[in-house]
């Protein structure tokens, strides 16, 4: 008779109490032990991790996370008679280059490697070349495209691994945290469950992590119909296909507001030309500039519109459209205060009343690459407003979005969701909670049709300096962001000017530098000073 099977002893599951590694609770043997991690609201800067051992009835402190603003993280971990020594966080988990996890050595000496695999983090040991997993940590799940969105995260450790569970437990908040905020997709947040009381605070702490750690999000289910949607992508090929001289007589170019047709090429980010062709439009508007008052008051203005004989109905269109839009942008300007532990109206003041505010949308269009120009549709920057929502009216890839290490990520279309962005100017008044995140466009590959697209920039009042803005953030969202870290530095243009300008002369900055031809014609000073050898320097 061969012998019995030798029985191997299941993996311990730890389920968390709540989805946060930073505050959290989770029982090891049948509740025998159980563990608690815990940043106490008066030492937000310290991280717990205790022991409760039932039988014994002892709680013992067995380590420490100690990440204090603009200092390194430190570690240590305590024995049940004496602490421990503080080391640095870098040197307890080692990391190895850009990548999410890091190394850390046991106790006794064996070394381990925190790895990605399938959205969830392994543990595995360094010497193990098979990599089979010690530990698996799944974290709180979004599933992509499936309505019914959450589950817990939990913990799951083989028992021989057991003995190393506080280093485990440590290191793992570290490479948690690196996921969360290194992010490799863009998330998907449901509008609907705003709108449902029972889930609202699903949907605003989705909000608090994708504003935080990633700045861009797709939002399904939002409020404007799709027939709405639907009729503008209809116009869109016929826009762009209208005789070059429909197009010339509402170029940009004649615009002190920056609005209108913009040619091939045009444009530019950086320095370097965008390749793509465009029509900016904008809400209804009258300009409210006279002589002497701020030159930025110019920026804002009526739209320029093509023959409404060979567009019919195309104004009135596109005009429906930003105004469903701009609905959608104050309501979610509202919940985003929500998710950062604000009043609801709190960002409010730095919008007019509506007869003072101007909201622009422009139409968009990336011919394919015919292989003689380099692929820039629309080279690396940040967007200047508050936020943008853009609709991706083509099947065609080409977003990229740019991640904390610095790599490119695909921001695909998925249809009926707008990609929402935060701009440089929300991420100065929530000083750096709100993250602007650089994004690019590439154009599509040679033979392809051409992507179209149409982004909101959602704006705020021009008179508003945001360096005097003081919004008084609760602890623990800050805490989230000294967490995330700071973005790996991007060659992305910037707006740096937000520190003493208005926010109307910090965007008239930006449109003199990407539209010169316009700025040389309308704003001949500021052209002086941002191209002063003219316009041919800047092809
Ligand atoms: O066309 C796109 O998908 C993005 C355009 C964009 O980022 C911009 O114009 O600011
Ligand atoms: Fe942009």
């Amino acid at each position: 008779m061969p012998p019995p099977a030798k029985k191997v002893d299941p993996p311990h599951r730890l389920t968390f109490a709540t989805n946060s590694l930073r505050n959290t609770t989770f029982s090891l043997n049948n509740d025998k032990f159980y563990y608690e991690i815990v940043t106490r609201f008066w030492h937000p800067h310290l991280t717990k991790i205790n022991k409760y051992d039932y039988e014994n009835r002892v709680v013992t402190c067995v380590a420490e996370i100690e990440s204090m603003p603009k200092k390194e993280v430190k570690v240590r971990f305590n024995k049940p008679d004496a602490e421990g020594e503080w080391i640095r966080a870098s040197d307890f988990v080692k990391s190895e280059g850009g990548g999410v996890g890091g190394l850390f050595t046991s106790e006794d000496g064996a070394t381990f490697r925190w790895k990605t695999h399938n959205r969830c983090l392994q543990l595995v040991n360094a010497n193990d070349e098979e990599k089979v997993p010690i530990a698996e940590y799944h974290p709180f799940k979004r599933h992509f495209l499936v309505f019914r969105m959450s589950e817990r995260a939990w913990l799951e450790v083989k028992p021989e691994a057991t003995a190393t569970l506080e280093k485990i437990l440590e290191s793992l908040s570290h490479a948690a945290f690196s996921m969360a905020a290194n992010f490799s997709s863009v998330p998907v947040l449901d509008f609907a469950l705003a709108d449902d009381q029972v889930r609202k605070p699903e949907f605003i702490d989705q909000l608090k992590h994708a504003l935080i750690n990633v700045g861009f999000l797709y939002l399904k289910n939002h409020t404007v119909p799709q027939q709405v949607v639907d009729d503008l992508i209809g116009y869109i090929p016929h826009l762009f296909d209208l005789p070059q001289e429909a197009k010339d007589k509402i170029r940009m170019a004649n615009s002190p507001h920056f609005l209108g047709y913009s040619k091939l090429g045009a444009e530019f980010t950086k320095g370097k030309t965008d390749y793509r062709e465009q029509f900016d439009f904008a809400t209804p508007h009258e300009t409210k500039w006279r002589p002497g008052a701020p030159e930025y008051l110019r920026l804002w203005g009526p739209s320029q519109w093509p023959d409404e004989r060979l567009m019919p109905g195309f104004r009135h269109t596109m005009e429906t459209y930003l105004a469903h839009v701009q609905q959608l942008g104050y309501r979610f300007i509202s919940l985003l205060a929500e998710a950062f532990g604000l009043a609801s109206d709190a960002l409010n003041s730095f919008n007019d009343a509506d007869e003072f505010m101007q909201h622009r949308g422009k139409i968009v269009k990336y011919p394919a690459n015919d292989g003689s120009f380099a692929d820039q549709g629309v080279g690396p920057h940040y967007d200047a407003g508050f936020l943008t929502f853009l609709l991706q009216a083509s099947p065609h890839p080409g977003l990229q979005v740019q991640n904390l290490s610095g790599e490119w990520i695909d921001a695909p279309p998925i249809p009926g969701t707008f990609v929402v962005n935060i701009g440089k100017a929300l991420e100065f008044v929530t000083r750096g909670l709100a993250r602007a995140t650089s994004h690019r466009v590439l154009s599509p590959s040679v033979g392809s049709t051409p992507r179209y697209s149409v982004p909101f920039f959602q704006n705020i009042s021009l008179h508003a300096r945001l360096a005097d803005s003081v919004l008084d953030f609760p602890i623990n969202i800050l805490k989230l962001k000294a967490l995330r870290g700071d973005p790996a530095t991007t060659d992305s243009v910037n707006f740096s000017e937000f520190d003493r300008e208005p926010s109307g002369k910090v965007n008239l900055i930006g449109r003199v530098k990407s539209h010169p031809d316009v700025a040389e014609r309308h704003y001949p000073d500021l052209f002086k000073q941002y191209f002063p050898s003219g316009l041919a320097k800047t092809r």
